[in-house]
């Protein structure tokens, strides 16, 4: 069984996404948003360490290794594991709009049951625009890039300001991602055009 609630089918007069001129080129590696973050970033020794990489139109690619830390059932991914490797190949398609926005909502199918051990092969795109609502969708695949579908993702994102950061997040981590001298690194933290 599969399928999406009526949230989150994109409204009659959304629009298609624009990719932004100054987008990573296809096939570039995205690299983390933020070192602490536990999707993509290399200081997360138990993260996912996800590694998305740029596709033609707002499209991603990315790659998710299930190891041990991530188990759910003895030698399986735990579902909720797969749900962030799929929040977070779904949120870097917005670095491609240069759009800052969080998760709304997910919804997700699990089709088959991922291993540990198993290389997660993620595909992602934007399929609509409708005000501040970006529409979404993934696929995680076992096996290779061609293998079976394991996993299905839909989300819907809001466009949020910067501040929903700086007003919510512990002001500890605010501070320090804030205070980094790396203007590009500082300003992906935030996913803020540089
Ligand atoms: C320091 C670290 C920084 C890291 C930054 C990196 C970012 C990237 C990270 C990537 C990591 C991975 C990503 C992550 O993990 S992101 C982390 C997980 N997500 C969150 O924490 C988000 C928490 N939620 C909120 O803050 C608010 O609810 C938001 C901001 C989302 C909306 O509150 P806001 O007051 O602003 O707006 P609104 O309520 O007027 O809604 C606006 C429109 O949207 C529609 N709507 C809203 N919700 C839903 C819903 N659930 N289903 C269906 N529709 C929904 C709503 O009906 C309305 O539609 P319309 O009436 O206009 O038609």
């Amino acid at each position: 069984m599969t399928g999406t609630s009526a949230a989150l089918t994109p409204p009659a007069d959304a629009i298609p996404p624009v990719r932004h001129p100054e987008a990573p080129a296809p096939g570039e590696l995205l690299g983390a948003h933020y070192e602490h973050c536990f999707g993509c970033g290399g200081g997360q020794p138990h993260g996912l360490h996800l590694a998305a990489r740029a596709g033609e139109g707002v499209t991603v690619t990315a790659e998710f290794t299930v190891t041990p830390d991530h188990q759910g059932a003895p030698g399986l991914a735990h579902g909720g594991v797969l749900a962030t490797a799929l929040d977070e190949t779904l949120g870097s398609l917005n670095w491609l709009l240069r759009v800052i926005a969080v998760t709304g909502r997910l919804e997700t199918d699990y089709v088959r049951p991922v291993p540990v051990g198993t290389v997660l092969h993620l595909e992602a795109e934007v399929t609509a625009v409708s005000g501040r609502k970006i529409y979404s969708t993934a696929t995680g695949r076992i096996g290779g890039p061609d293998g079976p579908v394991a996993v299905r993702g839909y989300a819907l994102f809001i466009e949020v300001k910067v501040d929903h950061f700086i007003d919510n997040g512990r002001p500890e981590e605010i501070q320090a991602a804030m205070s980094d001298p790396d203007q590009v690194r500082r300003a992906r933290a935030f996913e803020v055009n540089p």
